[in-house]
């Protein structure tokens, strides 16, 4: 995997303001030689021997790399690596560069302190700008080891722009290690020449890449994101007879959460613990199923909405009432009525009432009070089977306190209340000489009991009538809310003090892993799709069923690559919510835009104008285009040779045949919804139904290392037009191997590669190909990475020629 630095730390760049940068006086410091727009310095650091403060205990270190410009003789802190942990001999990956608008001289003098990290949570590193005496305030999480500091120019004017700095404590005396800075000549990287860097050096982790573009604090790991190895291998035939053909495969490193290892297994293991933990935990965390989640949220939404309505259309109907207005206040009750049904409605559910039990059941204690109840005028003596109300967080009820029943009866009170209101200003109409009642409740039916309890009024004050009986709907209405929002809240934080730490931990894993699965989505879908645009039958099935995307994993079922598999799965199968969109480039950049969140994205594809035109209609309206991962792996390596004799292979057993059958799904589709004619055509030409019968009875054979699964896999996936990958852990050994194999099977099977020459052709191809130069590229060697041993466990076909193998440091 490459790594490169680019640009420079914007951070560093807005320490000096750009008139002082500009300042013809700087012009008495001697500037650095350099091309235009190439960075004007860049250099790495690495320490030697450090000196941690208590004996034996192991260093974490960062460099915090701080400038001293020459006129204000200020410190500006500009930058920092990152973390290595582990070791006394740290060599950073983060490198330092200075732009060439930064206003740097061979006087200015450069300030390298090293801290020992104890709290990476701690570390986020502030700008600031100090004397140059003043060394920065003590940081909360790291401890100071020792610093040096140098000029621009003695690192330039030095042998092979090399520095070797002691190392001292704040006082200057006691010398705690050396660092080295070393300058990044310009055009290294390009040339190549550092193409050997790799995520693990001498066996120090490290995550970090393009540190300088970014400013510190928004760092977020960012090489984890990124594909490993990501290549398109592509075979294109001509022959005099036949029609020239292309066949692709991406080749890419498994998508998985290297950085974070796989101790504890792989996202598919990890998702599934974590939801059975979920609903097995105990008394702390209530289990509540993601329906009840989801409705809690609903509930609470709902009463949010009718809460002010109804408060609304209540006094509207006391403002009719104030008007003497009959007709008004009919209108004003039926909108009432409409409001307050929906809104007892919203409680049918058990949720509530058993979400009330759960969280008097948590929090034991409280104070009981008398809840408010809908009454008529002449009830307020004499109240009948009153039920006790809990206000607000101190109403808890005690144990033995509480009554099932008291939240029917504090929700059966809006109703009631309701009620008691349709009864007065029927009353009221009446009296007032109107002929009919304002309706009583929806079904037309009053409560006589409580319009006969009404007592006349002559010439009464419909306002004063109505107002008590509004506060007590408003009330009773109060206090359901206030229960509801209580219970239904509870139920919410238990999913998220439950699942909030491990939920993230599992959602960045899981955005790691998709991220690079999502890279090798994009661009095999780019070049598909360009391979394919003016094949009519292609983009039919585009727009009409969308595309199958084979993965095949070569990984083993043991030791750290079942965590890696168990990655790659889901991975692979959150690309289904991936779709993509072809819009028309306005300009010449034609990067692919994604939108969206994790339960779905959209990409946006752009092609030129002319290319864009001969889409069919339904793509160019910007029809959405769908994906139907699917992976396939059989371990081939002697890993799997311990995973079949001594381990487990059920976690490749059921991956592919739970792909089997979504394969079997989208050919599926794929027959119904494709055109009759395209369907005959197809089929004469091709026997899809016997080659997936035939795959299955492979997945079920339990033979072990049965390549043919993936033989198969890839034939039925080349022949519905779909995007194929091949994957093993770093996709230059195994994955090698196996496209190579594809390709000559294919010059066989296809374009009559004669079976004398298939075994030539192989070795030819391992040998002198591209993939033996992807080797190359990777390892700085061509060597794939395999001994004699391990070779002997790998099915006949996987074996590279002799001379192209051995000992290589990956
Ligand atoms: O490309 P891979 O097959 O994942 O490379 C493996 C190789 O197969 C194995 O023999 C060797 O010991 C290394 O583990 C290679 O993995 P790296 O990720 O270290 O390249």
């Amino acid at each position: 995997m490459e790594i490169k630095e680019e640009g420079a730390s914007e951070e560093g760049q807005h320490f000096l303001p750009t008139a002082q940068a500009n300042d013809p006086g700087d012009c008495q410091f001697t500037s650095i030689q350099k091309t235009p727009n190439e960075p004007q310095l860049e250099f790495i650091l690495a320490c030697k021997d450090l000196v941690a403060p208590v004996r034996d205990s192991k260093l974490n270190t960062l460099v915090q790399i701080s400038v001293i410009h020459p006129v204000e003789q200020s410190l500006t802190r500009y930058s920092s690596t990152e973390i290595v942990e582990g070791t006394r001999d740290p060599l950073f990956l983060t490198g330092v560069t200075f732009p060439s608008e930064y206003p740097i001289y061979e006087e200015t003098k450069i300030k390298l302190t090293v801290y020992d990290v104890k709290d990476k949570s701690h570390d986020t590193v502030r700008t600031s700008v100090l004397p140059e005496h003043k060394d920065p305030p003590p940081e909360v999480g790291r401890s100071f080891l020792g610093y040096a500091s140098f000029k621009v120019g003695e690192l330039l004017k030095s042998k092979e722009q090399l520095l070797v700095l002691s190392l001292r404590t704040s006082d200057g005396g006691k010398v705690v290690g050396t660092i080295e800075v070393s300058v990044v000549k310009m055009g290294e990287i390009e040339d190549g020449e550092a193409e050997h860097i790799t995520t693990d050096v001498q066996g120090q982790k490290c995550a970090l890449v393009c540190e300088c573009t970014a400013p510190e604090s928004v760092r977020e790991k960012t090489l984890e994101f990124v594909p490993i190895n990501l290549h398109l291998q592509r075979m294109q035939v001509h022959s005099p007879h036949l029609k020239d053909a292309l066949y692709d495969v991406i080749t890419v490193g498994a998508p998985a959460a290297h950085f974070q290892g796989f101790k504890n297994g792989g996202l598919r293991k990890l998702l599934h613990r974590f939801e059975t933990e979920r609903r097995n935990t105990g008394y702390q965390f209530i289990y509540y199923s993601p329906e009840n989640t989801a409705k809690a949220k609903e509930v609470l939404s709902n009463i949010n909405q009718l809460q002010p309505l109804i408060a609304t259309h209540a006094d509207l109907l006391l403002s009719s009432a104030s008007q003497h207005s009959p007709d008004s206040l009919k209108n004003s009750l039926k909108m009432l009525s409409e409001k307050t049904e929906l809104f007892v409605h919203a409680f049918k559910d058990q949720l509530v009432r058993s979400a009330l039990l759960a969280l008097y059941t948590a929090r034991p204690g409280g104070i009981l009070k008398k809840p408010p109840s809908p009454k008529s005028s002449t009830e307020e003596s004499s109240p009948q089977d009153q039920p006790p109300v809990m206000r607000g967080q101190d109403s808890i009820p005690h144990h033995s306190d509480y009554d099932e029943e008291e939240w029917d009866r504090v929700w059966a009170n809006v109703g009631k209340s309701l009620n008691c209101i349709i009864a007065m200003v029927d009353k009221l109409i009446e009296r007032d000489g109107g002929s009919e009642g304002s309706g009583g409740n929806n079904d037309g039916e009053k409560e006589p009991s409580l319009t006969d309890a009404i007592p006349s009024h002559p010439r009464e004050d419909w306002y004063e009538q109505l107002y008590p009986l509004i506060l007590t709907l408003k009330d009773c209405m109060g206090e359901v809310v206030n229960r509801a929002k209580q219970s239904l809240t509870f139920v919410l934080l238990q999913e998220l003090a439950y699942s909030l730490p491990q939920c993230l931990m599992l959602t960045l894993r899981r955005d790691i892993v998709f991220s690079q699965a999502l890279a090798g989505l994009v661009c095999g879908f780019i070049i598909k799709l360009q391979t394919s645009l003016y094949d009519p039958g292609f983009l039919q099935q585009l727009h009409t069923v969308g595309l199958i995307v084979q993965y095949e994993g070569l990984l083993s079922t043991y030791s750290d690559e079942i965590g890696m598999l168990e990655d790659m799965a889901v991975g692979i199968s959150d690309l289904k919510k991936v779709a993509f969109k072809i819009i028309e480039a306005k300009s010449n950049d034609v990067l692919p835009v994604i939108t969206g969140r994790r339960e779905h994205y959209v990409v946006e594809v752009k092609l030129p104008a002319r290319m864009f035109e001969s889409l069919p209609l339904q793509i160019k309206e910007g029809q959405l285009l769908h994906v139907y991962p699917v992976l396939f792996n059989v371990g081939i390596n002697e890993q799997q040779t311990l995973a079949e004799r001594f381990g487990d292979v059920s976690l490749q057993e059921s991956i592919n045949q739970e792909n089997f059958e979504l394969l079997q799904e989208y050919y599926k589709i794929f027959m119904e919804k494709m055109p009759p004619d395209y369907i005959s055509h197809f089929q004469e030409q091709n026997d899809l139904k016997a080659l997936l019968e035939n795959l299955l009875q492979n997945i079920q054979s339990k033979k072990r290392k049965n390549v043919e699964i993936m033989w198969l896999a890839a034939t039925i996936c080349r022949k519905l037009n779909g995007i194929r990958f091949t994957c093993c852990k770093s996709a230059k050994d195994r994955t090698s191997m196996s496209v190579t194999l594809e390709q000559c099977s294919i010059l066989r099977d296809e374009h009559q590669l004669h079976k004398d020459f298939f075994i030539r052709a192989l070795d030819c191809m391992r040998r002198e190909g591209c993939r033996i130069e992807n080797v190359l590229k990777n390892i700085k060697c061509r060597k794939y990475a395999f001994n004699m041993l391990q070779l002997m466990a790998f099915p006949k076909y996987y074996r590279p020629p002799e001379g192209t193998y051995g000992k290589a440091d990956t």
